[in-house]
């Protein structure tokens, strides 16, 4: 009976609750019925927070607005509002979401988290012209070839044994590797801590949105966070105050003798010039280090509204390697086609390079598709941070938006066949094959647009497309299922494309193959 009065009761509440709020809110883009108290609508959503708002956009139509607990959110999943909403109102929509794991673990200055504004601008030009610029992606390139080499390496030593090698984890420590070097000169130590914060980032925190529980830690997190904190604050202490004293020593990396500077090197003289625009002090550095090193809090950012939905994070460029492995490895007429043009275009006798990519048109052709089909970060997503009005819609003060990009790369209004995989789509003549992924086309937006961009475009495009071809001039592969047997006929073309919930989308699976070294080459890894 106490059951019933109680389910009666929430019914009545909901139903109160639906109707007052289209008695207010009849200027917000449409919105499913069924809003609950306290949770909002987030009864709607599964674990894969994309796929969920796919769904209710083919039922609501391409702008609809959801609360998540108390927080109000817009989605929009078209290519006319993602112009609108990026570019027209770029700077109604120039903010992320900082919630509490956000801003403890990025010491609430990063790059990524900084509200838009003398600071932020800074940090921005900074990565754009220094760090990211291509300067600094040509001087780390031996990095990103060495890292490659030893990939290869251990691929060819496992297919010489017949043992199999989980390409996802070894894809994994290869881009990590190179970040962490790039950023502080060293691999290995940053890692774990990275992943540990990645994770937290990805885990859904109730009291970042159910106002009720705000004060409460009812998951715990405080003090996840709070070590994670100390452990990354100590490894980044050591390691700036190593090189500080380096430096007063006359020690540092030198551009003149022609020693390559890391970030750290280029904060440190930022730190230490007097003329500079804005001041930076210790604390930025720690941050901007950790938005960097996370690529899963680079991915964060992204996410960075919601991001407590999502599971530990991975990294951006090892999904879209592995993603077009896939792709690959199911369409081995496609795989085929692209080793054909690598061999007429580099030949066999030496490792393809990232010099050589824009040579290879059908390279580049499967970098974008896997894209469009499988965005690693699948929603951009922002937080309003002054009201305005998209087609006749209001979009209140501190609505979260999310953009999905995932939605619109599957979108039949504007590809053909979009659920196959056909890079040739991006090399037919006309608007389509002229279509790129930096922000100006928006049906394909991996990267974001506008002034919020992905500053790491350059180095990603610079990295993804390299790696994958040196995987595709040296080896075939057999995968293997859970039960380690090798995969073969219809199993290889039907091969697992679900993904995993969190802040990114890998594959729901880690891809485990036997390699298998291509002849005839006139190079040995
Ligand atoms: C395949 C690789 C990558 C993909 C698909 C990707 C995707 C994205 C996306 C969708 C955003 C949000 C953009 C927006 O809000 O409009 C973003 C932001 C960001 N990304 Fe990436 N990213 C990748 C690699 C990288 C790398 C390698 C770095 C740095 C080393 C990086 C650093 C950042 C930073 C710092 C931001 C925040 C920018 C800001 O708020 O101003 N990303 N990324």
């Amino acid at each position: 009976m106490e059951a019933l009065l109680f389910v009666s009761f929430l019914v009545s509440a909901a139903v109160c609750y639906v109707f007052l709020l289209r008695g207010k809110q009849q200027n917000l883009p449409p919105s499913p019925a069924l809003r609950l108290p306290l949770v909002g609508h987030m009864h709607l959503l599964g674990p894969l927070l994309h796929q969920s708002l796919h769904r209710l956009s083919l039922r609501h139509g391409p702008i609809f607005s959801l609360r998540f607990g108390s927080v109000p959110c817009v989605v929009a999943s078209s290519p006319h509002l993602a112009k609108q909403l990026l570019h027209t109102n770029e700077l109604a929509f120039i903010r992320r979401i900082e919630t509490t794991a956000v801003k403890r673990l990025t010491y609430d200055s990063s790059l990524a988290f900084a509200p838009y504004g003398d600071y932020w601008r800074f940090i921005k030009k900074l990565s754009m012209n220094q760090l990211l610029g291509s300067r600094s992606i040509a001087s780390f390139q031996h990095l990103r070839h060495n890292e490659t080499r030893r990939f290869l390496g251990l691929l060819a030593q496992r297919a010489r044994a017949h043992e199999s090698v989980n390409v996802t984890e070894e894809l994994l420590k290869l881009t990590n590797n190179v970040i962490s070097v790039m950023m502080l000169g060293e691999a290995e130590e940053a890692r774990d801590v990275v992943r540990g914060v990645t994770q937290i980032f990805g885990e859904f925190n109730v009291s970042d949105f159910i106002w009720v529980f705000k004060k409460l830690d009812l998951q715990g997190f405080g003090k996840r966070i709070e070590d994670l904190f100390q452990k990354f604050d100590t490894l980044v202490e050591r390691v700036i105050s190593k090189r500080e004293e380096m430096r007063k020593k006359g020690m540092g990396n030198d551009e003149s003798q022609g020693q390559v500077r890391d970030f750290l090197d280029i904060l440190l003289d930022c730190v230490q010039d007097e003329n500079s625009e804005v001041k930076i002090n210790r604390v930025h550095i720690k941050a901007l280090i950790m938005s960097y090193q996370l690529k899963s809090s680079l991915i964060t950012l992204c996410y960075s509204l919601i991001q407590d939905f999502f599971t530990a994070g991975t990294d951006t460029q090892a999904i879209s390697t592995e993603w077009a492995l896939v792709e690959l490895i199911k369409n081995p007429l496609l795989l085929q086609k692209a080793r054909e043009e690598i061999d007429n275009v580099v030949g066999k006798g030496k490792l393809v390079e990232e010099s050589d990519c824009p040579n290879l048109p059908y390279l580049q052709a499967i970098v974008k598709e896997t894209f469009r089909l499988h965005p690693p970060v699948p929603m951009v997503t922002r937080r309003c941070v002054t009201s305005c009005s998209i087609e006749n819609y209001v979009i209140p003060e501190n609505t979260l938006l999310f953009v999905n990009i995932w939605s619109m790369g599957r979108d039949p209004n504007y590809w053909e066949n979009p659920l196959e995989f056909r890079p040739e789509r991006f090399l037919k003549v006309g608007e389509e094959g002229q279509i790129d992924v930096r922000g100006q086309h928006f049906q394909l937006l991996p990267f974001g647009s506008g002034r919020r961009m992905c500053p790491g475009v350059s180095l990603a495009m610079q990295e993804v497309p390299a790696l994958l071809a040196a995987i595709i001039q040296c080896f075939d592969f057999q995968v293997v299922d859970s039960n380690g047997e090798v995969l073969k006929g219809e199993n290889v073309v039907n091969i697992d494309v679900s993904e995993r919930p969190g802040l990114t989308a890998p594959r729901a699976h880690d891809l485990v193959c036997f390699p298998v070294e291509r002849p005839n080459l006139n190079f040995r890894n």
